[in-house]
This record gives structure tokens, sequence and C-alpha cells, in this order.
């Protein structure tokens, strides 16, 4: 079994774009492909009570993986809470996409943050992927560092936000998770000892994305 190579963020967007733009994937296809994978990590693993679930969304495509975990949870008649952290105003299209679609579905999607967090038992943390490009602070720092204190179990969508994809380093906060669950390919911060430190158990999901030399290597 060949094991696949570690990628960087910059890899990670290029792979997107090409199985988007090139191949004709679409973006909510990926997308959704993600929350299956992450939904079928949380149902499995020993680590993860799924008694109240809380998902904390960002205003990315992330956050978009976030909210498509909370729909996929609530059809299982899972308890989930989704906590939009992020600023809807520079929200993506999938983010809002996915946010419309959990409303009609009657997902408690809330802008504030719960009063008792550890009433909840599991945590997934879809604030930041590999769009993270600075120093979290302000509300969100604080945020990042209350999750923590919760010494809930948190998943991590594609990496532990404020953990820099490339170096490992966190920027400024990150989550702490038990685990991490990483699309496509396992990326170069998280083969770093900080990295690792932060992601704790990582697995990587297929979901379609291929280094396009591969693709081409098929034809
Ligand atoms: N391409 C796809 O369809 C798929 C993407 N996946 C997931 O998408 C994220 C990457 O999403 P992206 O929208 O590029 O960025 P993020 O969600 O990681 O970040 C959100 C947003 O936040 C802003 N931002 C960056 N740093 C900060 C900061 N320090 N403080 C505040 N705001 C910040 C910035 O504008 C970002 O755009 C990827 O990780 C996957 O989880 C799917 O999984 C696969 C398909
Ligand atoms: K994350």
């Amino acid at each position: 079994m060949t094991v696949k190579k570690a990628i960087s963020a910059q890899q990670a967007r290029t792979f997107d774009d090409y199985t988007i733009n090139h191949l004709g994937i679409p973006s909510p296809v990926l997308m959704e492909r993600a929350a299956l994978a992450v939904t079928q990590r949380l149902t499995t693993s020993i680590n993860f009570e799924l008694t109240n679930v809380l998902i904390v969304a960002g205003s990315g495509n992330n956050g978009g993986d976030g909210i498509a975990v909370a729909r996929l949870l609530h059809l299982r008649h899972i308890p989930v809470t989704v906590w939009l952290i992020g600023n809807l105003d520079h929200a993506s299209e999938q983010l809002t996409q996915q946010y419309e679609i959990a409303k009609r579905y009657g997902i408690h999607v809330t802008q504030t943050k719960p009063d008792q967090l550890t009433t909840f038992t599991t945590v997934v943390d879809a604030v930041f992927g590999v769009g993270l490009s600075r120093p979290i602070a302000g509300q969100l720092a604080e945020a990042v560092q209350e999750l923590n204190q919760t010494n809930l179990p948190i998943l991590a969508i594609d990496i532990p936000s404020g953990i820099d994809a490339d170096t490992g380093q966190p920027m400024g906060v990150a989550i702490q998770a038990i685990e991490t669950i990483t699309m496509s390919y396992n990326k170069i911060g998280l083969t770093t000892k900080s990295g690792q430190l932060y992601a704790g158990r990582i697995t990587i999901a297929d979901i379609g994305i291929y280094d396009p030399e591969t693709i081409e290597r098929l034809g």
C-alpha cells in the first residue's frame, strides 16, 4: 500500500480547484463527501459521545463542512447545535448555502455562544481549515481558548483551527483536538510534532480530490 504524501495548503487549494474547475466535480459534492466522512468518524470512533453535539462553524468552507455534518447528525436524531462563530457578512457561498439548508431542516443555529458549553458531550471544530491566513485574535481567540478549557472531546475538520497547515505552528491560539479528519491528503503541518500535538489522531478522508498527476496517470 503506497503511503500518500503530505501536501501544503496551496496544493490543497490547487487540487480542489483542479477537481472542481477542470474535472467538473461540483464543490457541494466535495463538501457533502467531506461531511459524510466526518459523520462516519463521529459515529464510529470511541472518542465521541454523541448525546449532545456542538458544531462550531467559521465563515468559510470549513464551516460549510461543519454545518453539513450538523444536518447529517440531525437526520440521525442526534441532538446537535451549530454555533456560527464566523462573520456571516464575509461568508463563503457554500457556507451560506449550508446555513440556509440547515434552517429549513429546523436545525438549531445560533450566532451567540451557547450558555453552558459543558452541557455538550462532543465538539466539532469547523472554524478554519486551509484558509487560515493570519493569527486568530479577538473573540475568535477567546472562543478557541474557552472550547479548549471545556476539556470536551473535539473532532477537528481538516485541520485543528489555528494550526498553520504548512508549519504545524499555532497562529495565536489553536484548537486542541483529540482527533482530526483531514481531506484527501495529510497536510505537511500535521506531520510536525506541533501539528500532531494539536491534531490528535489523524485520519485521512478520500473525498474524490487527487493530485492532477494521479488523474493524468490513470488515462
Ligand atoms: N473547495 C471545496 O469545495 C472544499 C473545501 N473543503 C473545506 O474548505 C476548507 C477551506 O475553506 P476556505 O473557505 O478556503 O477557508 P476556511 O474555511 O479555512 O477559512 C474561512 C475564512 O476565514 C478567513 N480567515 C482566515 N484567517 C482568519 C483569521 N485569523 N481570523 C478571521 N478570519 C480568518 C478567511 O477569509 C477564510 O476564507 C478546507 O479546509 C476544507 O475544510 C472541503 O472539505 C473539501 C471541498
Ligand atoms: K477546523
